[in-house]
């Protein structure tokens, strides 16, 4: 196939959506960028020889199938890529997380992806377990080369609508500071706020954080849609500071976070059993603040009373699977101008 048209693993998106395999697992642009088919919505772009700028980029979408805008934000860079249009300076992964949940438009198949790494996936069994597994044996090859800088995004997009569309989930680990140049870096692809978790976390974006040191991320960017209805999801500042960091073009970071949003967790609502009841309408969005005195959730004795000042909920979900996260309790961690 000619470049004009691009190298055909440049449809990954469209060979794993249809569950085959490239005849040609490996295909080279010719500026020398090499495409490499690792698995099953696995990509692996090489620069050309001489022109690695020492960066490792990580770009996942699809961990839970139904996000479908940032799974077509990643299709759109990597088929620029396969035309030549993009030139790669860093090593970058593409993985789309879970095939089967994207063809049938669902979140996930058995059981929730993004709640089964850092050790979680070898607890359990079935279809969910054994893709989470295979993705951390993929990252820990892709992050097994020394001395090269480490970035994660995990891109998702939320169940419900959000008063703040675009915002991000920074990982925890003992002994690591949150950096504000990462933070920088966010707030220049369109990223409005961020939320710093304070303990271990069993999501994909930390498994990258804490196993590997990767400076790795959540990305939320706007309302979950089927394919092909993603107009009102806007993610066009990420799409071309990825295409920046990709080609190693980035304009200037701010030495100081100008309009970022910064929160921190307080309370995780974790459901004990059937019996737990949220006391949220469906359509109350993520980041609403919440009065205190307010009685968010009970589960048999247990009671769910807000306690914080200025609190915000995010994630609510009475759905999930007793023993896992229904929703967040966050506060802001610096004063807000535009809340
Ligand atoms: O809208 C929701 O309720 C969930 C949206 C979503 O999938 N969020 C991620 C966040 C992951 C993290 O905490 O870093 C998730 O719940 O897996
Ligand atoms: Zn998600």
């Amino acid at each position: 196939m000619t470049e004009q048209y691009g190298l055909s693993l440049g449809k990954l998106l469209e060979l794993t959506l249809a569950g085959r395999e490239p005849a040609e697992k490996i295909q080279v642009t010719s500026s020398g960028i090499r495409l490499q088919w690792l698995s099953e919505g696995a990509l692996l772009v090489k620069p050309a020889n001489g022109t690695d700028a020492g960066i490792d980029l990580l770009l996942s979408a699809g961990i839970h199938g139904n996000e479908t805008a940032p799974i077509e934000m990643l299709d759109r860079l990597l088929k620029r890529i396969a035309r030549g249009e993009i030139k790669p300076r860093v090593r970058i992964l593409f993985l789309l997380g879970n095939p089967e949940a994207m063809r049938r438009n669902v979140r996930f198949v058995e059981q929730d992806m993004n709640r089964l790494f850092n050790g979680k996936h070898v607890l359990t069994s079935g279809f969910e377990a054994q893709r989470a597994d295979q993705l951390e044996r993929l990252v820990a090859h892709f992050f097994s080369e020394p001395d090269r800088a480490r970035l994660h995004y995990d891109l998702h997009t939320a169940i419900r609508g959000s008063a703040i569309e675009r915002f991000a989930l920074y990982p925890w680990s003992e002994g690591r500071e949150h950096s504000q140049a990462e933070m920088a870096r966010l707030e220049a692809a369109g990223i409005d706020a961020v939320l710093l978790q304070s303990k271990p976390g069993i999501t994909f974006s930390a498994y990258s954080y804490a196993a590997h040191q990767a400076e790795a991320f959540t990305l939320e960017l706007g309302k979950a849609r089927p394919f092909g209805q993603n107009a009102g999801v806007d993610v066009s500042q990420l799409e071309s500071r990825l295409k920046a960091i990709i080609e190693q073009c980035e304009p200037e970071l701010p030495q100081t976070l100008e309009r970022l949003k910064v929160f921190h967790v307080s309370r995780e609502i974790i459901k004990q059993s059937e019996a737990f009841r949220l006391h949220l309408a469906d359509d109350v969005a993520n980041f609403s603040p919440l009065p205190e005195g307010y009685l968010l959730a009970e589960d048999g004795s247990q009671k769910w009373i807000v306690t914080e000042t200025d609190a915000r909920i995010i994630f609510p979900n009475p759905n999930v699977r007793p023993g896992l996260r229904a929703g967040i309790l966050i506060v802001p961690t610096k004063a807000l101008d535009n809340s």
